[in-house]
């Protein structure tokens, strides 16, 4: 690995190198190879890097002295074959739709190791549910509550539920959009106000629900743990409190995810096995300070899990200087396929694909495709001046960028391969056009050429 990669290591997966003559590689691949044969935009998926990120969290888990179980939490990137793999990895799957349950069944995670997440679930995603046989139902809000109770009672079946709280934990260390566990907050039953205890005895007073414990996701993309521990103590004391009131046990815990991954250079790094051993670490103490049982530990990562073996590659098409002002180097992809830098302000470095030692180095803006000034993807990217034709890598792409891509301008979603010992596997196809027909009304049969 030439010095050139060592330096970006942390931010690249974990087989990523430059040979000789300048090409990246990755999982054993050339990606000049790759975009040649699979096109651009085209993200892929470092195989190594995920299985490295699984054994990370399985390390620091075995700082808890109980049971403990991982989850994906697939919002951060859904596919058939990252779904298999984790799923062969023994990991369940955090799913907020029909859709994503519908996935996660189609890769074969089997039922018991799905749960169901989200703020507003409709009567129909909560009856597919459990017609699915999930294994959690994380239940965020007393309407939610009550309709889950309308349909276990019609289906005469026991549904087996975690709530969801919220502990009054504002994490600054991350994007306000990305924060939750504030009071004010969408997401979950404040204990503060009284209304996560009702719903424990709403729980208690109801047969058909099975209330096994309790869940808190705070934020994502966070590097102060102490929220975590602030948040671990809230739940703790609430339950301890219950326990002593009512015939309640917490079985089950579980933090959530959040921990957040370096985008560039100038990120901090969290030890992905250090922090989840800290976070057992309080769990377990938490329990004994409030005098329960170990309950089973549940995490529920996304990022960490799979952004930094996501890289994007993109080709130049246009390259438009403004001699004094700046130099806009355009790209065939864009928000389209990833709108963070526009709606959170992120940052990403852009490499090149190939390293061209001849031509001098150009600080340029890196842009998309779509029509919007705003679709900026790097606005400080240091590139070989570049050419159209050039390709351009952009790592950390793994998570919540295909998962939040559009059709903005109909642009068509990108293709995704997983790279793994000089192998490729497609994982999707890149979109057609009759994909992006196939909902419109009144044109069956019509010709588009
Ligand atoms: C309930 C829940 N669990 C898990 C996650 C995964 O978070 P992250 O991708 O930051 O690990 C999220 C997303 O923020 C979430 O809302
Ligand atoms: N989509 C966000 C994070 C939200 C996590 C899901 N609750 C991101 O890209 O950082």
């Amino acid at each position: 690995m030439c010095g050139f990669v060592a330096e970006r290591a942390h931010i690249l997966p974990e087989t990523a190198r430059r040979d000789e003559s300048g090409q990246l590689w990755t999982g054993g691949v050339p990606l000049p190879r790759l975009a040649e044969q699979y096109g651009t935009p085209l993200y892929l998926y470092d195989v190594a890097t995920i299985r490295a990120a699984i054994a990370a969290y399985r390390h620091g888990l075995e700082s808890y002295p109980g049971e403990t179980a991982l989850v994906y939490a697939a919002k951060a990137f859904a596919a058939v074959g990252l779904l298999r793999l984790l799923a062969s990895e023994g990991l369940g799957v955090d799913c907020v739709s029909e859709g994503e349950l519908a996935l996660a069944r189609a890769a074969g995670v089997p039922a018991e190791r799905l749960v169901l997440h989200g703020n507003n679930k409709s009567e129909e995603e909560l009856r597919f549910a459990l017609e699915l046989g999930v294994g959690r139902i994380v239940v965020d809000n007393h309407d939610e509550l009550e309709r889950l109770v309308a349909i276990a009672r019609s289906t005469g079946k026991t549904v087996p539920i975690l709530l969801r709280l919220n502990p009054g934990v504002e994490p600054h260390d991350t994007h306000a959009y990305r924060r939750t566990g504030q009071l004010d907050s969408k997401f979950g039953l404040p204990i503060v106000t009284g209304d996560a205890e009702a719903a424990v005895a709403r729980c208690l007073s109801t047969p058909e629900l099975a209330l096994l414990g309790f869940h808190v996701h705070i934020g994502s993309q966070l590097f102060d743990l102490i929220p975590y521990q602030r948040a671990i103590e809230q739940v703790f004391a609430f339950a301890g409190e219950l326990s002593r009131r009512f015939a309640f046990s917490l079985r089950e815990f579980s933090p959530g995810g959040g921990f957040g991954i370096p985008y560039t250079t100038e990120d901090p790094v969290l030890d992905l096995a250090e922090a989840t051993a800290q976070v057992s670490r309080w769990v377990a103490e938490a329990a004994s300070m409030a005098g329960l049982p170990l309950p089973r530990l549940v995490l529920e990562p996304g990022r960490s899990l799979v952004g930094r073996a996501g890289m994007a590659l993109y080709r130049v098409g246009s390259v438009k200087r403004l001699p004094g002002i700046r130099t806009y180097v355009a790209v065939d992809g864009g928000m389209a396929d990833n709108i963070r830098p526009a709606l959170y302000g992120a940052r990403y470095l852009a490499l090149p694909v190939i390293e061209r030692a001849d031509r001098r180095r150009e600080r340029v803006t890196l842009v998309g495709k779509y029509c919007e000034s705003g679709d900026v993807l790097v606005r400080d990217a240091v590139l070989p001046e570049p050419v159209p034709g050039d390709l351009v890598a952009i790592p950390v792409a793994g998570a919540y960028c295909l998962a939040m891509a559009s059709n903005y301008n109909l642009a068509r979603r990108p293709v995704v391969v997983a790279l793994e010992a000089g192998r490729v596997e497609l994982w999707q196809r890149r979109e057609t056009i009759a994909d992006l027909l196939a909902r419109e009304a009144g044109i069956e049969g019509a010709r588009y050429r």
